[in-house]
């Protein structure tokens, strides 16, 4: 079974680098060359048009990748000045050979050693930001700060190698120094934790992933509990549907969802769950929401509540795989009554999201009635009712971990890169979906989408993960014909068709 991909610290990166080096074998110089590589091709994809390159490069393998980047960009023709900065007295052995390379063959280079030596105010083209790297110890402060703060006044485009010079790699919330903002990060073989925060994109830019071949053998034993989403990994994981299955086998399910006033959440959650797999429906509705949903979602079983205007209880859930509640379902004293219910009778696989999880955070007795991998999905103001107030994106992240370990739940963060906290205390960071989806009703549809995986059998943290992931693909394939403004939450459901086709074809 093909593994979901690690997100490793940036001080695993000297492990990682030797073992490859010692058993693909492949020399250290030759590897930096292949990154350099890796990061001309993209560059000049990215930037089609542009001649004049500036590359800062500091005294470590980060500057070293710079010089060797420098060199492939003089080689095809291009217009290359690289401003030394020496941050240190001693160049790493790479960067050394790769700035004696350059030079040689006459390699523009401006030695800046003090700011007075940096001036980016004439400078035409991109910026090429090869300062630090994973090697950044501390803050970045002093004069090579000077160099980062002028190149921020810039009005120039900055791509960062690996990393955006004086971001740390994990926790960056308490980082004083001068950080580089670039607008494209283009970094090696796994994206970095701190690229996953929303506080961190001022820096960061868009970023993507280069895989330069590091050993797979060591990916694959090292330790981490962070993961990302890639489209093969879960592609290969998905379960075959066979010929002869039936509509019994993809399960069963059961939504809970709309009150008056907010059918629409009922019905994004319905169609979401339609379209991914499930056997069969049933939507649990109060009585005078029926006819006008089921006209709009003919496919659906429904129950009805006893009550007219909000969901106030279910009598017997033994026939569905799973029950998913939340979308629209308001906050009422009975619909609390209903989900106190709900939750003492089933023990059965379960979703919860929206009204549901305030109804959770408003009785903090009712988190331990949560059935065990039961998954939830907050957004962040949810996940704070739930859990309290976090000093920043990092202490969210581990008071996300310690929330899914503590309560035996799935926890699904929405946001930018939605994260999955199992608990086993591994977290799963999502990499597809885009702002366009940042609009009412789509964490509706993601319900449904889980809700439907959940149905068909799937194993809980593959649902939730699969769920996860074609949901940001579906939004993503909405932005392609409509824009981020013109989409909207219905278009989601409108592609997850071709979301799945396109999942599917992969395996
Ligand atoms: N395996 C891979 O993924 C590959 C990575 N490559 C590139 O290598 C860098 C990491 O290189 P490294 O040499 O470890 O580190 P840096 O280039 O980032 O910089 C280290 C030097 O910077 C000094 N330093 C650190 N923090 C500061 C600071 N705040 N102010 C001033 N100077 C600082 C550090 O000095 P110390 O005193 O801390 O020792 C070093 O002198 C990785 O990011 C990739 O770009 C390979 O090219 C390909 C394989
Ligand atoms: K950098």
């Amino acid at each position: 079974m093909k593994k979901y991909n690690k997100i490793f610290k940036t001080s695993d990166l000297k492990e990682i680098d030797r073992y490859t080096v010692e058993h693909e074998p492949i020399s250290s110089s030759l590897l930096m060359k292949r990154a350099a590589e890796a990061i001309a091709c993209r560059l000049l994809k990215i930037f089609p048009n542009n001649s004049i390159f500036n590359i800062v490069s500091g005294v470590g393998n980060n500057g070293g990748d710079g010089f060797a980047l420098a060199g492939i960009l003089l080689e095809k023709g291009y217009e290359v000045v690289v401003y030394h900065v020496w941050t240190g007295a001693c160049l790493s052995a790479d960067c050394k050979k790769y700035r004696e390379d350059y030079l040689a063959r006459s390699g523009s280079c401006v030695d800046v050693r003090e700011i007075s030596d940096f001036d980016a105010e004439s400078v035409e083209g991109i910026w090429i930001d090869a300062l630090f790297g994973a090697g950044l110890s501390r803050p970045v402060t002093g004069w090579c700060a000077g160099v980062i703060d002028r190149i921020n006044r810039s009005v120039l485009p900055v791509v960062a190698v690996d990393i955006p010079s004086g971001l740390l790699g994990e926790d960056n919330a308490k980082n004083t120094g001068s950080i580089m903002e670039a607008d494209y990060t283009l970094t090696f073989q796994f994206p970095k934790l701190s690229f996953m925060f929303p506080e961190n994109y001022r820096y960061v830019g868009d970023f993507e992933v280069l895989d330069i071949g590091l050993h797979p053998e060591i990916l694959r034993d090292l330790f981490s509990s962070y993961f990302y989403l890639t489209p093969d990994v879960l592609a290969a994981r998905l379960p075959k549907v066979g010929k002869f299955t039936h509509k019994g086998e993809m399960g069963h399910a059961l939504l809970i969802a709309g009150s008056y006033g907010m059918m629409g959440a009922a019905i994004l959650a319905a169609e979401g769950a339609l379209h991914s797999g499930v056997g069969l429906l049933t939507l649990h509705l109060p009585r005078s929401l029926k006819k006008i949903v089921h006209l709009a979602v003919p496919e659906v079983l429904i129950e009805e509540d006893v009550n007219e205007n909000c969901f106030s209880r279910i009598f017997d859930c033994s026939k569905y795989r799973v029950v998913g509640i939340g979308p629209g379902i308001g906050t009422s004293t009975e619909t609390a009554f209903g989900l106190e219910r709900l939750l003492k009778d089933w023990k059965g696989r379960m979703l919860l999201d929206a009204d549901a999880l305030n109804l959770l955070a408003a009785d903090a007795r009712l988190l331990k009635l949560l059935p065990e991998s039961a998954v939830l999905t907050p957004h962040p103001k949810e996940f704070e009712r739930l859990a309290g107030k976090s000093e920043n994106d990092f202490d969210r992240l581990n008071k996300l971990s310690i929330f899914a370990e503590k309560y035996n739940v799935y926890v699904v963060l929405k946001g930018a890169h939605s994260v999955v906290a199992t608990p086993e205390g591994k977290c799963y960071f999502n990499m597809s979906g885009n702002p366009g989806m940042a609009k009412g009703g789509a964490g509706d549809v993601l319900t449904g989408i889980i809700t439907g995986l959940l149905a068909s059998g799937m194993p809980v943290p593959d649902a939730v993960l699969t769920g996860v992931f074609v949901h940001g693909m579906a939004g993503d394939l909405a932005r392609e014909e409509m824009g981020v403004r013109g989409m909207k939450s219905g278009d989601i459901i409108a592609f997850l068709g071709k979301a799945w086709r396109k999942l599917e074809t992969l395996v």
